[in-house]
């Protein structure tokens, strides 16, 4: 193991550092995630994505007919896709896929003999219901999944040993204000009180567990939401990137190269005519260890989802000396480059901290205007990031 937890200081909390000299490209860890969940709309927009691991379901083919609405498509190398649909299986008593025996497994033993349509174990319109509440609150781009809260409480219900998993869950940092700081969760203001008390109303009435009565208070279900908002890990999958990583990887002549690059090119291009920036079968998760990565606007690592599943890679975008601390970036590539003060609002808004990393603590005189672009995108995020407001 090439990291260690511990913490920061009394702001930040815990931390991950590096336990050795670690060189960039390294893969600092790879995890799997205590839970996860393919988004609402991503689901219903058909993106084809195993219900347990997220894992894209289609090849790479397939996939880029759906996305580019052209049936004509036909990828040269097919070898490097490494997709196989032919092991996809049904649930035995419902219509979800799964990419594997193993997931279809793993799924039922977790959550799904709770969560299943066919089971009588919790009422499933008021599943339904709840799913499309959270739709019509929560318009894409999605950033958090009431499916995921579903499968926490589903899992609950099954599991043997109970009290750990929920402690499990209960570890990851998760208050819903920042008394020290003074910020509350965007997504917990007064604007959005309604919405979400209809939610926490509908989960109550959907899969109530006595073990956990506390998540189901106004404010414990406050902190829950707050919970999977700081902690919670995007996740994309895509068999088409796959299928791109590996086509870099071929060994071709400088013509077949220089050929195959401008095929992927005119591909992403039509892809991007029709299908936008939504090109991955989009989900997020909740993960022991990356979970303890805070952020820094000047990050020296990166996580990505190398396997076209839920597994993450944890790697080293710079070299790290030993005990230097790991940090990621929570903002997306366009929010970085904005000024400090677009940032920290994100970070504080979505967050809850006032961001102390090394970039902000030290630029901060220089790097303190907000430009009329960087308003403009915050008003853009605002648009686009939330639940609806009243
Ligand atoms: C995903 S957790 C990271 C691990 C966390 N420090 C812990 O103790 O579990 C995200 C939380 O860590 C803290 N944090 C992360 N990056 C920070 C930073 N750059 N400055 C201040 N606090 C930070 C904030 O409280 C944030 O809500």
């Amino acid at each position: 193991m090439s990291w260690y937890i511990k913490q920061v200081d009394d702001g930040k909390g815990y931390g991950l550092f590096a336990k050795q000299d670690i060189t960039c490209g390294d893969v600092i860890l790879e995890e799997e995630p205590l839970v996860c969940s393919q988004f609402s709309w991503n689901k219903l927009y058909k993106y084809r994505a195993c219900d347990y691991c997220l894992k894209s379901l289609e090849t790479a083919e397939e996939m880029c007919r759906r996305l580019a609405q052209n049936p004509s498509i036909n990828l040269p190398h097919p070898e490097c896709c490494k997709a196989k649909p032919e092991t996809n299986v049904h649930c035995l008593n419902c219509e979800e896929v799964y990419c594997s025996m193993a997931c279809r497994e793993k799924a039922y033993n977790e959550y799904h003999k709770t969560l299943c349509p066919s089971s009588d174990q919790c009422d499933k319109s008021a599943l339904e219901v709840l799913d499309e509440t959270w739709r019509g609150f929560h318009f894409p781009p999605e950033t958090a999944s009431i499916q995921m809260i579903m499968r926490i409480l589903a899992r609950i219900k099954q599991e043997d040993k109970k009290e750990e998993f929920i402690a499990a869950i209960e570890r990851f940092c998760h208050i819903s204000t920042n008394n020290v700081e003074q910020i509350a969760h965007k997504l917990l203001g007064e604007q959005f009180s309604n919405q979400i008390s209809v939610l926490r109303d509908q989960l109550k009435s959907a899969l109530f567990d006595e073990s956990v009565q506390h998540w189901f208070t106004t404010d414990g279900f406050k902190n829950i939401f707050a919970l999977l908002g700081t902690n919670q890990q995007g996740i994309g999958s895509s068999a088409l990137s796959v299928w791109v990583l590996n086509c870099d990887e071929l060994n071709l002549q400088e013509s077949d190269r220089l050929d195959l690059d401008s095929c992927i090119d005119d591909l992403y291009q039509e892809l991007n005519n029709v299908a936008g920036t939504f090109l991955n079968c989009e989900g997020a998760g909740l993960y022991v260890t990356q979970s303890k990565c805070n952020h820094s606007c000047d990050p020296n690592a990166e996580v990505s989802y190398l396997y076209n599943n839920h597994r993450l890679t944890l790697k080293a975008t710079k070299d790290l000396n030993q005990d230097e601390e790991i940090t990621i970036s929570y903002l997306s590539e366009c929010l970085q480059s904005r000024g400090k003060i677009t940032r920290q609002e994100f970070l504080r808004e979505n967050y809850l901290f006032n961001c102390q990393c090394n970039k902000c603590m030290t630029l901060s005189e220089i790097d303190d205007v907000t430009s009329d672009e960087d308003y403009d995108e915050k008003d853009d995020d605002d648009n686009n990031n939330n639940l609806l407001e009243n």
